[in-house]
């Protein structure tokens, strides 16, 4: 019984011997910073402002991006769970089961790119899954209308019949069965069990409910993507299941840890901490990566470091699969307000933390009626569900009174019931039964309905009119607006208050297949980019979103971070441009450099080497992973996020709409996306150039060292270092390009060759081994010479 009252859950503080350290140096980062911008600015190069100025803009620029990245990483964070207890506490000997049910979502649009038994497998995992039958459903959107999708669920369905009893009996792992075949285990050594009738026998066992949903779609409707597709999901599960939880998973992301939704549990049914999380999201983990994982595909910087640290503030972001959600958080409502006074610090160290002090203002100025779209909706619910909800939680307390005091007179109730039907209506759409749904914080279907009516109405709200009007896509739901969908979304129910969890089990919740070759991660990395700057652009941009409401500062940092990434592509391109433009003038962005100034470049690079090392030492990424990450940066930032940028700004200034390019699944993709070898071309220029530009840049910082002798060997090592830098960061991205994963569209190696003859010509112009030439480079040595 003592037993069964223990926390569900801890919070794994970082040692303090890890993250103090780190936190100091990245203070000092912080002073060095200053003093490092102080020597730049105050020292111009007088005979090159443009460069000069150029330079410095971007260096201030990088800064305010560390900036953004660095302090949402400042309180990192781990968390562990109590499975037992969990059960324990719900699943009593002898009781009902208290567990509560989940409907798990499965998307999936096309059946070419997403093969349907990639599907299946996430289908069978989750029928598999180790919770209690009669609360698991799985739904499936099928956004593609496929028939081969159909049949193939029809015959998931048939094999689960038998795949379900024999994960169960023998605990396999993962119960994807795809995946579990390919382990390069001996399936007979220790059991033999093929022969075995019960394995075999699914009599009389309850398999979970498995839904196929394809949604109505026409021409003229705006369908909005997979967020569309999972609002439908929405609704159809609140009227056939309404789980008060629900999980939702890309149809590649399998279930990889049979107990993944009782590690949500932990935390979703936590007694008071549950109730203010909107969302348990656990990491990506993938399949089938290169064993160097040279596209860093597996963005184990984000998942493990980034995300940590949002952990240890209002919560990690929403990522867009293997995420389990709180239904109400979804319906668009406020967390309930704790029973105390509001707390006027938070949990971080130290108490005057930023978040902190952003929040006691707010406290105070929070004005009444603000938050209370349901304060005319409290008496219907009591009406209808006969119960006294929660909700009462997201109105300020003075203000439910209020509402009870003039609740006096039986007409009064009857009006304000209308009243509320039709603010229901207009929020959620005209579905009676969908609207009771929601009133049902626990979950479950009203009474008195048929399943021959509840399916209707299922098709009811998946028509494809269903939305207009509606706050769906608007305040419910899934946010549209943007191709990163989750981000948005995540971000709403942060404004809004909701707290969300990292949970990392040690064997991995999901497991997804990412794309392998360079031409779909850079369009996945474009699509990614894209979907920011739609963002950044939208009133949802979390510049001006939401002040005054309830997302922490950090929070909002690292919300701005994932908005502006693209744009750093500009001064990354120019600030990898510089240096060659530099040899090729002879003019120099850092005209002399002082002893003094030597020592802020020298700890600049030193606190930057410092960050990272410490870094990895609490998040326990590995050298490489990190390295992976420094390089893909550079590879998407030159090239899939300048494209981005230009590509969001065309869809506001010239209307341009943005598509959404499913990532291919399978593991062999075939064909090299035919349709955007265009766009590819594009894609591949930018970083194509700066490498032409920087061998350039050494060839003739060379030559010139050999004419000019001493005096210009300083710049030549710079270009050189310089020149390895950009090349070690590009390596993989010059691989794929040349390797055998990757087809190059032959245009993108004309135009290489177009570009290298272009400045082969510039270099015949300007040759310095001619003697008593007096081209741009000889200038550069000017007293010496
Ligand atoms: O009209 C659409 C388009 C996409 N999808 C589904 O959306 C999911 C994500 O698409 P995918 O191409 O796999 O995107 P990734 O880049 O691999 O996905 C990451 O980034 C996306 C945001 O851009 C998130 O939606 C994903 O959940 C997240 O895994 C897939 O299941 C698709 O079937 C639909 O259901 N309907
Ligand atoms: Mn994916």
């Amino acid at each position: 019984m003592a037993e069964a009252r223990q926390p569900l859950w801890r919070k794994v503080p970082m040692p303090s011997s890890r993250v103090n350290p780190y936190r100091i140096v990245i203070i000092l980062r912080l002073i060095i910073l200053c003093f490092f911008f102080r020597f730049r600015i105050l020292t111009p190069a007088y005979d090159a402002m443009p460069l000069w100025g150029i330079s410095v803009v971007c260096e201030i620029w990088f800064a305010l991006s560390w900036i953004l990245d660095q302090f949402p990483k400042w309180f990192p964070i781990n968390r562990e769970t109590y499975l037992d207890r969990l059960s324990l506490r719900f699943e009593r000997e002898g009781e009902p089961n208290k567990l509560a049910p989940v409907d798990f979502f499965v998307s999936t649009v096309d059946p070419l790119k997403e093969p349907p038994i990639i599907t299946a497998n996430t289908v069978l995992s989750i029928l598999a899954v180790d919770y209690p039958v009669d609360k698991v459903s799985c739904y499936v959107s099928d956004d593609g209308a496929s028939m081969l999708l159909f049949d193939t669920l029809s015959e998931t369905a048939e094999f689960a019949r038998r795949w379900v009893p024999f994960c169960k009996k023998h605990n396999v792992e993962p119960r994807a069965p795809e995946f579990y075949f390919s382990q390069k285990i001996d399936y007979l050594k220790d059991k033999v069990y093929l022969g075995s009738e019960g394995a075999l026998d699914v009599e009389g066992k309850e398999l979970p409910r498995l839904v196929y949903v394809s949604r109505e779609k026409r021409p003229g409707y705006s369908h909005h993507k997979k967020a569309g597709a999972m609002n439908a999901l929405i609704r159809v599960s609140a009227v056939l299941t309404n789980a008060p939880f629900m999980l939702n998973l890309d149809c590649d992301h399998y279930l990889n840890n049979c107990k993944a939704a009782r590690e949500a549990m932990c935390f979703l049914m936590d007694p008071q901490f549950g109730k203010k999380l909107c969302y348990v999201q656990f990491p990506q983990r993938f399949d089938g990566i290169d064993r160097h994982d040279r596209y860093a595909n597996r963005n184990v910087v984000f998942f493990d470091i980034n995300m940590k640290g949002l952990d240890g503030i209002q919560g990690p972001v929403y990522v867009g699969t293997g995420c389990v959600f709180n239904r109400q958080a979804l319906y668009g409502y406020d967390p309930p307000v704790s029973e105390k006074r509001p707390k006027m610090t938070c949990d971080c160290w130290p108490s005057w933390c930023c978040c902190c002090f952003g929040r006691s203002r707010k406290t105070k100025s929070k004005k009444k009626g603000q938050g209370s779209l349901l304060g005319g909706l409290l008496p219907k619910k009591k009406k209808m569900a006969g119960k006294h909800y929660s909700r009462k939680g997201s109105i300020p307390a003075f203000e439910l009174e209020e509402i009870e005091e003039g609740l006096e007179g039986y007409e009064e109730l009857e009006k304000s019931s209308l009243m509320s039907q039709k603010n229901f209506e207009k929020r959620f759409g005209q579905s009676p039964v969908f609207i009771a749904s929601t009133l049902m914080e626990e979950g479950g279907l009203p009474e008195g309905t048929t399943s021959s009516s509840l399916i209707k109405e299922a098709i009811h709200v998946i028509s494809c009119g269903y939305e207009e009007k509606t706050e769906w896509g608007k305040e419910v739901g899934w946010i549209y607006g943007s191709v990163t969908e989750d981000i948005l979304t995540g971000f709403k129910m942060h404004c809004r208050g909701w707290k969300s969890v990292y949970c990392c089990p040690e064997r991995a919740a999901f497991r997804g297949s990412a794309p392998i070759n360079l031409s779909d991660r850079l369009h996945q990395v474009l699509r990614w980019a894209l979907g920011s700057i739609e963002i950044f652009m939208s009133h949802h941009c979390p510049l001006w979103y939401g002040w005054g409401g309830k997302l922490k500062f950090l929070q909002r940092l690292a919300y701005i971070n994932t908005v502006v990434y693209p744009f750093t592509s500009i001064p990354l391109l120019a600030y990898c441009t510089i240096p060659a433009v530099c040899l090729l003038t002879g003019k120099f962005i850092i005209p002399t450099i002082s002893n003094l100034a030597s020592i802020w470049f020298l700890a600049l690079f030193l606190s930057i080497i410092a960050t990272s090392v410490l870094e990895l030492r609490w998040s326990g990424v590995s050298i490489e992973d990190l390295w992976r990450n420094e390089q893909f940066w550079v590879i998407g930032g030159v090239s899939a996020h300048l494209f981005a940028v230009f590509q969001g700004l065309l869809k506001v200034l010239g209307g341009v709409d943005t598509n959404f390019t499913v990532t291919s699944k399978a593991a062999d993709d075939t064909e090299f996306g035919d349709l955007y070898i265009f766009k590819w071309t594009t894609l591949l220029i930018p970083p194509t150039t700066l490498i032409i530009l920087n061998l350039v840049g050494v060839v003739a910082g060379v030559s010139d060292a050999i004419n000019n002798g001493y005096g210009s060997w300083g710049p030549l090592f710079g270009k050189l270092f310089f020149a390895f830098w950009v090349i070690v960061h590009l390596y993989p991205f010059l691989k794929g390009l040349m390797g055998r994963q990757n087809r190059t569209p032959t245009i993108v190696v004309l135009w290489s060759i177009l570009l290298a003859s272009i400045f082969s010509l510039v270099w015949v112009r300007i040759d310095p081994f001619l003697p008593k030439q007096t081209g741009p480079i000889l200038k550069q040595c000017g007293v010496e010479c």
